[in-house]
C-alpha cells in the first residue's frame, strides 16, 4: 500500500484519483509516502525517511520548508493557476466592494434601528457615493497565473492597467491582452496606480515589498489589495497612511491582528481559493501528478526538482536523486552496467543543486544494483518502479 498523508481538507474528486486498492489515505498516519496540504505550515514537521512526495493543492509554497525537502530528494509539486480564477473573481469583486464603498454602506444599514427605517437609509447614502472602475489605473504586481486573468479582466471592464513582472513567462505573455501596459519599474507603478494588486510569492526578495517609502509614492485615495500573502506590505507603515485617509482602503486576505478592526481595512479569511471548483482544480491536478511520479518517477510542475517525464520503455524504471555535479551520469550507467543490465532508455535534469536521472532497463534488476547506486556518494535517493 502506498500511505498518503493528508494535512488539511482536500477535495473528495481528487482524493478519488487514488484507487483505493493501492493507496491508504489518512488525516494522521507515520511514515507516509507523500504528504497532500494547503496552507498548514510544515516548517516544523519531521521528514521521515520514506517521504518521496509533497503536494501542495494550491500556488504558495511558503508553508513548506522547501531547502530541507530537497537535501532529503523530497519532490514538492503544486497545481499553477488551478486557482487563478477564484482569485481573479475575488480581486474584481473587492475592487468593487471598496470603489462603491459596499462593507462600510452594509455596516451603515445593519446598524440602524428599524423606526424610521427609509428616512435614515436616504438621508445616509450620501456618505457613501462611490466611484466607477472604468478609466482608473490598476497596477498589477506579478503578471503569473493569477495576475494575468485578473490585468485582462480589468481591461475588459474599461480600466486602464499596467503591470510589473521582470520575470515574466513567454506563456503569460502570450496571455496578456495587448493593452495591458508593462511598466520597467515597480516605484513607477505605485506612482500611476488607484487600486494595486500583489500577485507574487512570499520570498526574500519580496517581503514588505510595498513598504513606507514606497507607500508615499501612492496617488491619494489609492486602494490597496492583497491576496498574495501576508508579509509582502508593511502593514505598519500602511496603517499610518491608512489613519490620515491618504490611502481609502486596505483590502487584504491575510488580517494579522488588530489591524482587521480598521475602517479602511477590509478583512478577509484567506478566501482566494475557497471555490468548490478552485478546491477541485488543485485537488485533481496535484493528486495526477504526486501519483506519476510515485508510480512513474514522472516529474511535472514540481518547485524544487526539474520536469522529467518519459514515457515507459523495458521491464523496469530506475528513478535516482542526486546532485547536480560531473559524472553523476557516468558513474549511474557504469554501476547498472556492471550488474550487466541493458538501458532501453534514459533522461537526465537538473535545476540548481538537484539533479534526477531516469533509467528504463529492459529486464528487471537484482536487489544487489540498488545497494550498489545508494552506495554512490552523492545519489540521494533510488527507486525501482
Ligand atoms: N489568496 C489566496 O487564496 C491565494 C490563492 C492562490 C495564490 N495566492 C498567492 O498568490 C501568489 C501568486 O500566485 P500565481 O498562481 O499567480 O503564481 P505564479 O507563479 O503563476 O505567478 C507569480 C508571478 O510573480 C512574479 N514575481 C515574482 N517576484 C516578483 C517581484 N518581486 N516583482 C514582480 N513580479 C514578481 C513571477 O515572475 C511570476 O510571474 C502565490 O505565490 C500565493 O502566495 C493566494
Ligand atoms: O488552499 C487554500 O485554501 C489557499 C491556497 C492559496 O493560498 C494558494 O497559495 O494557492
Amino acid at each position: 500500500m502506498i500511505k498518503i498523508l493528508t494535512l488539511n481538507n482536500i477535495s473528495l474528486i481528487g482524493l478519488e484519483k487514488l484507487p483505493r486498492k493501492d493507496y491508504e489515505i489518512a488525516a494522521e498516519m507515520s511514515n507516509p509516502d507523500a504528504i497532500l496540504v494547503r496552507s498548514a505550515k510544515m516548517h516544523d514537521i519531521e521528514i521521515n525517511d520514506n517521504l518521496k512526495a509533497v503536494g501542495r493543492a494550491g500556488a504558495g509554497v511558503n508553508n513548506i520548508p522547501l531547502d530541507k525537502m530537497s537535501d532529503k530528494g523530497v519532490v514538492v509539486f503544486n497545481a499553477p493557476g488551478a486557482n487563478a480564477n477564484a482569485v481573479k473573481e475575488l480581486v474584481i469583486s473587492s475592487m468593487l466592494l471598496a470603489s462603491r464603498n459596499i462593507c462600510q454602506a452594509w455596516n451603515y444599514v445593519n446598524s440602524l434601528p428599524l423606526d424610521n427605517l427609509k428616512t435614515a437609509i436616504e438621508e445616509g447614502k450620501k456618505n457613501y457615493t462611490g466611484s466607477e472602475l472604468p478609466g482608473k489605473t490598476l497596477g498589477i504586481v506579478g503578471l503569473g497565473s493569477i495576475g494575468v486573468q485578473i490585468a485582462n479582466a480589468a481591461y475588459a471592464l474599461g480600466m486602464d492597467v499596467i503591470g510589473f513582472d521582470p520575470n515574466i513567462t513567454i506563456k503569460s505573455a502570450w496571455k496578456l491582452s495587448a493593452g495591458v501596459e508593462q511598466v520597467l519599474s515597480v516605484d513607477e507603478l505605485f506612482l500611476r496606480s488607484d487600486f494595486v494588486s500583489f500577485h507574487i510569492p512570499l520570498l526574500e526578495g519580496t517581503k514588505n515589498l510595498l513598504n513606507k517609502e514606497r507607500i508615499a509614492l501612492l496617488p491619494k485615495d489609492a486602494t490597496i489589495l492583497n491576496f498574495a500573502r501576508d508579509g509582502i506590505v508593511d502593514e505598519e507603515a500602511l496603517m499610518i497612511v491608512l489613519d490620515s485617509g491618504k490611502v481609502k482602503y486596505y483590502v487584504t486576505d491575510f488580517p494579522i491582528d488588530d489591524k482587521k478592526n480598521h475602517d479602511r481595512v477590509i478583512a478577509l479569511p484567506h478566501l482566494g481559493a475557497s471555490t468548490v471548483e478552485a478546491e477541485d482544480n488543485c485537488a485533481i491536478m496535484v493528486i495526477n501528478q504526486v501519483r506519476d511520479y510515485l508510480e512513474n518517477g514522472n516529474i511535472l510542475n514540481s518547485v524544487n526538482f526539474p520536469e522529467a517525464s518519459m514515457p515507459r520503455a523495458g521491464k523496469e524504471r530506475l528513478a535516482i536523486t542526486h546532485k547536480n555535479i560531473p559524472n553523476m551520469v557516468g558513474q549511474i550507467s557504469t554501476t547498472i552496467a556492471d550488474s550487466g543490465a541493458n538501458i532501453v532508455d534514459m533522461l537526465n535534469k537538473s535545476k540548481g543543486d538537484i539533479a534526477y536521472t531516469l533509467v528504463d532497463l529492459e529486464h528487471e534488476i537484482s536487489p544487489s544494483v540498488f545497494n550498489n547506486l545508494k552506495q554512490v556518494k552523492d545519489i540521494l535517493t533510488v527507486r525501482g518502479l
